[in-house]
């Protein structure tokens, strides 16, 4: 594997879950893998769990580490091409990405959504220019329309919990002060879709994802019937996608917060969230900390999504 962006990177995913679990078993199985190579992550927004299970993943491997927050440190960045650089920006994008390539073997890169261009946005323009200009394998940290080590993770904890073969999934959407990117519930959808898993997406009308991730989910407008009978509570919120409120906030009903009246109606399903979460916002207090929810081993299986795919990247660069 060159590059991993989506699902599709992975091939076969009960394979990559197999992977998955291996790694589980023994995690400094592969420690010579990763010796005399080197990990650069690059953050243009914040992070918590993905800077520190990427970081811990590449470590199980043997891999040096060097991490680099854009804003914080170095030079800001011009990304668009053709301005007239007399502004706050230093340094363009087309210099910086090959000489970051330069020092590294695999690049790490996140780098949100800006809800400026839904154009730039949903054509991945500066995860594209890391793959096109670095010269270096390029893996996404949370890019503009994708999050996929967190789905990677998302499915491997729904594979370790599922009481049956076929889990009813509920993508539930939930409010939040500020505008958030799609790139978490689209991966999960994508993700979702790529099993044979019952999934259910639920969300006030206007929050539409785009038809590319919805796919063949069934989209119910009506929360507490989408959340009947589900085994899985997979909480987001994200900001509307349509052309005309992209990247807008236009809900804030706290009606779609998920508490114990929510979960009720669920086949006494687990509660998920890829962290961070606004609580009693997305999720009350007694539900995130009750006994079926599954947050913390979610987020903990973030180190193993992480190494399986430095693993795979690293096979393809020795
Ligand atoms: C893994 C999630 C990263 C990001 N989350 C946020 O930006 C939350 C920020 C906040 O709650 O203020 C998102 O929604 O995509
Ligand atoms: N879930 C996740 O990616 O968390 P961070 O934004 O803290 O890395």
């Amino acid at each position: 594997m060159r590059h991993f962006t989506n699902v599709n990177d992975l091939g076969d995913l009960k394979v990559a879950l197999h992977e998955a679990f291996e790694i589980k078993k023994d995690r400094f199985k592969f420690v010579e893998l990763g010796r005399n190579k080197t990990l650069l992550m690059i953050f243009f927004n914040s992070s918590l769990r993905t800077r520190l299970s990427t970081q811990k993943a590449a470590m199980n491997l043997g891999m040096n580490v060097m991490v680099l927050d854009i804003n914080q440190g170095a030079w800001k960045l011009e990304t668009e091409r053709g301005v007239i650089m007399d502004g706050d920006k230093s340094e363009h994008i087309l210099e910086a990405i090959p000489v970051m390539g330069s020092y590294c073997d695999i690049i790490g890169v996140r780098s949100f959504a800006r809800f400026e261009s839904k154009q730039d946005d949903y054509n991945e323009l500066i995860l594209n220019q890391f793959i096109k200009y670095s010269g270096r394998p390029v893996f996404s940290m949370e890019a503009a329309t994708r999050h996929p080590l967190q789905s990677f993770a998302d499915l491997i904890t729904i594979e370790e919990y599922k009481k049956t073969e076929r889990p009813k999934v509920v993508l539930t959407w939930a409010p939040h002060p500020r505008p958030l990117p799609q790139a978490v519930p689209n991966s999960f959808a994508e993700w979702m879709n790529a099993t044979d898993y019952e999934f259910v997406i639920t969300h006030p009308k206007g929050y539409e994802l785009a038809p590319e991730f919805v796919s063949n989910a069934r989209v119910e407008y009506d929360q507490m019937k989408a959340l009947e009978g589900a085994d899985f509570v997979y909480a987001k919120s994200w900001a509307v996608y349509n052309d005309k409120n992209y990247g807008k906030v236009q809900n804030k009903d706290r009606a779609w917060t998920v508490d114990a009246e929510h979960m009720a109606v669920t086949n006494n399903a687990y509660f998920m969230h890829c962290l961070p979460v606004r609580r009693n916002m997305i999720v009350t207090d007694d539900v995130i900390e009750g006994p079926q929810s599954i947050v913390i081993p979610e987020a903990a299986n973030r180190e193993i999504s992480a190494q399986v795919v430095l693993k795979r990247i690293l096979e393809g660069i020795q």
